[in-house]
């Protein structure tokens, strides 16, 4: 559905973007990291064919930037960082003026648009002005302009900035009702949590490079290879958690096992497996045998944040 192959824009001597490589499937949600200025913008702003690049190939949807971009243009849904609404425009109005763009007529035209902003949940703010609307609300009614012509590929520039945990959390839930709905999707932010749960594939760009393009399933295989475990046990017939992780280091299993960190709260044990044990059921077993009372035992979660910090040490800095 994209295809980038060494993809360079200059200005002057800067290089906003240089030769980023990227591929991506029917379905796939990518999710484009980058701090402010790393050329996100430009990279979705060629892609939508409203920038030339200075080289470097670029195909959407299977058609050209250079020789097809009326065929892009039909095919994606781009939603640019900043943009503005009409004033004196009810919602439902301002949906229809670009439904008409699309040239989508008639009875459709009102069905479309009552979809979109179905699927955006502003269906209850139908018949408000455009400019009275939160922030939040402002860029579900954006998404859902791009959502009229139902396009296959959507590229979306920030579409949390700026917005509330609240809102973000409901334009989280949209991009996951829109990858639910096939679409492939490039989505950018600067911050790296706001997609992890998102995303299939995820880019990190600085300065105009992509210096990391990975699958997130691979991201974190690559960065844990073993398997961690939180193991809490209650201090019962005069058995501790502490007595739990002595027992635990010597299993052949284990690896290691660290205390919870020094605290007025106690947290549980956190053990790491070694790298042939299966599952955490040998575990378990020792300690239900030794007459443990165990409270938890399940895998220790890593979140995508903690994988890509530990994967671009030294790269970003
Ligand atoms: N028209 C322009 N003329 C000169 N330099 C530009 C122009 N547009 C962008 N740049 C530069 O290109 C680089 C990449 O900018 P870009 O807008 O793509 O970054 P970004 O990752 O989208 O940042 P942000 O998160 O702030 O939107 C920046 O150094 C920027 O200053």
């Amino acid at each position: 559905m994209i295809e980038i192959k060494g993809l360079t824009k200059k200005y002057g001597e800067l290089f906003a973007i240089r030769e980023i490589n990227l591929s991506l499937a029917a379905g796939d949600v990518f999710g484009f990291i980058g701090p402010n200025g790393a050329g996100k913008t430009t990279t979705m702003r060629i892609l939508a064919t409203l920038l030339q690049p200075t080289w470097g190939e670029a195909y959407v949807a299977g058609h050209s930037i250079y020789t097809a971009p009326k065929e892009i243009r039909r095919a994606i849904g781009y939603m640019p960082d900043f943009f503005g609404v009409y004033d004196d425009m009810k919602v439902i109005e301002y949906l229809e003026f670009f439904a008409a763009a699309y040239r989508i007529r008639g009875e459709k035209r009102r069905q479309v648009c009552d979809d979109v902003l179905e699927l955006v949940d502003l269906g209850y703010k139908r018949d408000a002005l455009v400019t009275s609307l939160s922030r939040g609300m402002t860029q579900r009614l954006g998404l859902a302009r791009v959502l009229l012509h139902d396009p296959q590929v959507l590229l979306l520039d920030e579409p949390a900035s700026g917005l509330d945990p609240r809102a973000r959390i409901e334009i989280r839930a949209l991009l996951k009702e829109l990858r639910n709905m096939g679409k492939t999707i490039m989505v950018s932010s600067h911050i790296l949590p706001e997609l992890a749960d998102v995303c299939n594939k995820i880019g990190i760009i600085e300065r105009g490079e992509l210096i990391v393009n990975a699958d997130v399933a691979d991201v974190m295989k690559q960065v844990r290879q073993q398997m961690v475990l939180k193991v809490g046990v209650a201090d019962r017939d005069g058995k501790t958690q502490e007595d739990a992780a002595k027992l635990l280091s010597n299993h052949p299993q284990v690896e290691s096992v660290e205390p919870p960190p020094a605290g007025p709260a106690t947290g549980p044990l956190t053990v790491t497996l070694k790298a042939d044990a299966l599952d955490a059921s040998e575990v378990g077993r020792a300690l239900f045998e030794a007459g443990y009372a165990v409270t938890l035992l399940k895998e220790d979660e890593i979140n995508l944040e903690t994988a890509f910090m530990t994967l671009t040490q030294g790269i970003t800095s």
